[in-house]
């Protein structure tokens, strides 16, 4: 056992950044997005970052872990995770940590364990002086790509400027952020996010997009927002125009009776979002790729663990984001770079985050062709900006969110919307 790994100190900073008013199934992004900087210390003084979600219920369980694994050494990922699983004893985290009605069933332990794992790989790399990655058991690609990921959403946040973005409530709309978005980041797939406008609309904006970028993989994601029916039909539609639709109806059922007669695959981020759900998914041929996400899958061990799963029993894997920083992106290249079935394009909400906010070092990590160059320091390969999370930790004190509530702020804005699944 290597000596001096010892975990002698855990920081956890909640913080807050800009978001713009992107729409979804189940309302729409607040003014700030939240997430929160895990910081873990060794008695050598290396220290490790972890990045996840900050909604309150989340962040008292993330301190709890913190004391639970202070004095463990970073190699003892399975006995951490034993501890915080015990620490956490029946503490079930419902959906109150950031994904809003959105992922209901994923496990609690796995969420709170998975920013301590990513910083101790972090250390563990920074000590080894190998990038995390080569932790993993090594990059089978030196670039990781990522795909477009498209939003309807309003000029602005009511009361607010609006941001540079511009609207996009139409097809046009759709297909203008569709070409900035290639144009800055030269993205090779594009997924729209759905389940906003009537279905024959998103329709609409998808074979816009088509005609607009003949060739590229299209992928549309109604998070759940439609019937079985609906679905059917949307996918009848859209046959022969989708790399996969990502969760159209909710639950492994509906799902099933889909897959059934859709021509394309069906993806999913919401019916199947933790280990114990895989064998059902797998008998019923419910979903044909699984969006992995380190954030809520346990790290990136275990996120490897899925892949290995979806390998064997022929299911593809791509990944899937929440609005996020810099660390997490780090992480998502990393285990994208290591994990050789992860042939999907991975989501990022990075775009929508403003260039000039953000907890790391700028500079490490950029876009071009659509990819990520994995980077090749040890760790993860980025630095913590100091004066950059004091004010983003501001930000979140000054913005008053303490939860994510998509629905909640749709609803004061319009008190007559309603969140339903399926809707249409
Ligand atoms: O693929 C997904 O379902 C997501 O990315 C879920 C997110 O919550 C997304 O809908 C968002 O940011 O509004
Ligand atoms: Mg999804």
């Amino acid at each position: 056992m290597s000596e001096g790994l010892r975990i002698t100190r855990v920081d956890i900073t909640p913080v807050a950044f800009k978001d713009p008013a992107l729409l979804n199934a189940v309302g729409v992004h607040e003014p700030y997005a939240l997430r929160a900087v895990v910081e873990v210390t060794t008695d050598q003084g290396v220290t490790g970052l972890g990045e996840t979600y900050a909604d309150e219920g989340h962040l008292r369980r993330l301190r709890a872990a913190a004391d639970a694994i202070t004095g463990m050494d970073v190699h003892e990922l399975g006995p951490m995770h034993r501890r915080i699983a015990g620490v956490l004893g029946g503490d079930s985290g419902g959906d109150g940590h950031g994904l809003t009605g959105m992922i209901t069933t994923s496990s609690t332990v796995d969420r709170v364990f998975a920013p301590f794992e990513v910083a101790c790989l972090d250390i563990r790399g920074r000590a080894a002086g190998r990038p995390v990655c080569d932790l993993l058991g090594g990059a089978v690609r030196d670039r990781v790509p990522f795909s477009a990921y498209l939003f309807y959403k309003w000029a602005a946040h009511p009361g607010h400027e609006p941001d540079d973005w511009g609207p996009a409530l139409d097809p046009e709309g759709i297909v203008a952020q569709a070409r900035r978005m290639v144009r800055e980041y030269g993205f090779t797939a594009i997924k729209l996010k759905g389940g906003v406008m009537p279905p024959e609309q998103e329709v609409e904006a998808v074979l816009a997009l088509r005609e607009a970028f003949p060739g590229v993989p299209l992928r549309l994601d109604p998070n759940a927002a439609w019937t079985v029916e609906t679905s059917l039909k949307v996918a009848r539609d859209l046959e022969g125009v989708l790399e996969y639709l990502e969760d159209p109806t909710p639950g492994q059922e509906g799902m099933a009776r889909v897959a059934r007669e859709a021509a394309m695959p069906l993806a999913t981020n919401m019916c199947v979002v933790a280990f114990d759900e895989l064998p059902s998914a797998v008998r019923g041929d419910a979903v044909q790729v699984v969006l992995s996400d380190h954030h809520y899958w346990g790290g990136l061990h275990r996120s490897k663990l899925l892949a290995g799963i979806c390998d064997t029993f022929g299911l593809g894997l791509s990944m899937h984001s929440n609005s996020h920083l810099g660390i997490s992106l780090a992480a998502m290249t990393h285990l994208a770079a290591a994990t050789e079935n992860l042939t999907y394009a991975c989501d990022t909400h990075w775009p929508w985050k403003d260039p000039a906010e953000d907890v790391v070092v700028p500079g490490t990590l950029g876009f071009r062709d659509g990819s990520v160059a994995v980077p090749r320091a040890p760790g993860l390969g980025v630095e913590l900006d100091r004066d950059a999370l004091a004010r983003l930790h501001e930000q979140y004190v000054r913005c008053g969110l303490r939860n994510r509530d998509d629905t909640g702020y749709m609803r004061r804005l319009d008190p007559s919307y309603e969140k339903k699944s399926p809707r249409w």
